[in-house]
């Protein structure tokens, strides 16, 4: 890594030492939550006196996990909350006007940011999250780095309304980092770090752009290390890392709500499944058109589960080896594959759970109603 290129961006490097400490501004529990005067403005006199701000931390089936000046509660999703245009309804990160008396929800406030993306599947809009101040695009030191993948997310992230920042991690694996630096040349006002997000030291060098009262998401795909950062920078067990799947013995993912996390230092971080699959929607049909010849040598194999690694009779081994198949087009065809597979197992898991518990609720009320006519 050459030192004028770091001195060219507004970046932190690897072993930064400007770390602000907490207590450097004094903020209050509002603007710990991420209250800021773009919300403040949106209230009238009245409102100012007789209403509440409150941010949505959380979106449950039938409430809201909302947080203010008097800490957490959990609010209703009334009617008002539950509106037929999806855009109007409650998302994460949300700053919400409820009474003081009463704690009647009142309106929702227009917001700065918001991330939002076609459900995969359905036909219909996804709110994700809103009023994210900052995104960190994580990659890592190894075979994810991808410039078009940053690309994408870096138009995903300026669209929503949101500064994107890029994280490299896993630098402790890598003995050179140049090879990931150096391309990022013409990205001149993209600010750049490199960590081991393993260690919570080297992962503190982003709490420069997690201020308190800002609040942050994490974009990236399937393990390049986003629960490991979030663990390292919230100094909790928050998030669970693939590891920890990989333990479970039933095999079972670990559910995750899409929910705001406060992070110690008085920034909030974003952790979502919907941002996780964020620019993975819809990309099967571009793989295959981009791939196409892989997919049609593939259905040659002799294995219809053929990895295309040692397996006999392989077709795709087969054009490698007689020079008609670029290795490093292959590796990057498995990658992207493994990545849509299991963002697509994750959303199957998710409707299959949500028929589950409908299904559950069908068969209480059921049971609720037999029992009211045999008068019991
Ligand atoms: N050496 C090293 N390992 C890391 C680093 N960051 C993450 N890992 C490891 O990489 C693996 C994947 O990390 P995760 O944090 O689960 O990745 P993720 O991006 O959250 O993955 P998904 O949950 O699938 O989206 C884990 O085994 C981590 O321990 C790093 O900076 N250095
Ligand atoms: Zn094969």
């Amino acid at each position: 890594m050459s030192k004028s290129l770091i001195s060219r961006r507004p970046r932190i490097g690897r072993g930064s030492s400007a770390v602000p400490s907490s207590g450097e501004r004094q903020l209050s529990a509002l603007q710990r939550l991420g209250w800021k005067p773009f919300f403040q403005q949106q209230l009238s006199l009245a409102e100012l006196s007789d209403c509440e701000p409150v941010r949505v931390m959380a979106v449950h089936r039938s409430q809201l996990e909302i947080a203010g000046e008097q800490g957490e509660r959990s609010l209703a999703l009334v009617p008002a909350l539950a509106s037929e245009d999806i855009e109007q309804r409650p998302t994460v990160g949300d700053w919400l006007l409820v009474e003081r008396a009463g704690g009647k929800f009142v309106r929702r406030l227009e917001r700065s940011s918001l991330f939002r993306r076609m459900a995969p599947g359905a036909r219909q809009l996804q709110l994700i999250a809103a009023n994210v101040d900052s995104v960190l695009i994580v990659s890592s030191c190894n075979q994810d780095f991808n410039l078009s993948r940053i690309e994408r997310y870096l138009t995903l992230v300026r669209e929503a309304g949101c500064r994107p920042y890029l994280v490299l991690t896993k630098a402790d694996l890598c003995a050179d980092t140049s090879p990931y630096i150096e391309p990022l040349e013409p990205y001149r006002d993209l600010p750049v770090a490199l960590v081991n997000g393993l260690d919570p030291d080297s992962a503190a060098q982003l709490r420069q752009w997690c201020l308190p009262g800002e609040t942050i998401a994490l974009l990236g795909s399937s393990g390049v290390g986003k629960s490991t950062l979030l663990n390292s920078l919230s100094g909790n067990q928050l998030a669970a890392t693939a590891a920890i799947r990989e333990d479970d013995s039933k095999g079972r993912h670990t559910t995750r709500h899409r929910a705001l996390y406060p992070l110690a230092d008085g920034g909030l971080l974003l952790d979502s499944p919907g941002m996780r699959e964020l620019g993975l929607a819809n990309v099967e049909a571009g793989l295959a058109a981009t791939f196409d010849e892989i997919g049609v040598l593939a259905s040659q194999c002799r294995f219809s589960d053929c990895r295309h690694e040692s397996e006999p009779g392989c077709a795709v081994r087969g054009a490698i080896d007689a020079g008609d198949l670029d290795e490093r087009r292959l590796r990057n065809w498995r990658k992207l594959e493994r990545e849509v597979e299991r963002n697509n197992r994750t959303l199957a898991e998710q409707r299959a759970g949500e028929r589950a518990l409908g299904q559950f609720y069908r068969d209480v009320q059921s049971h609720a109603r037999e029992r009211k006519q045999r008068g019991e």
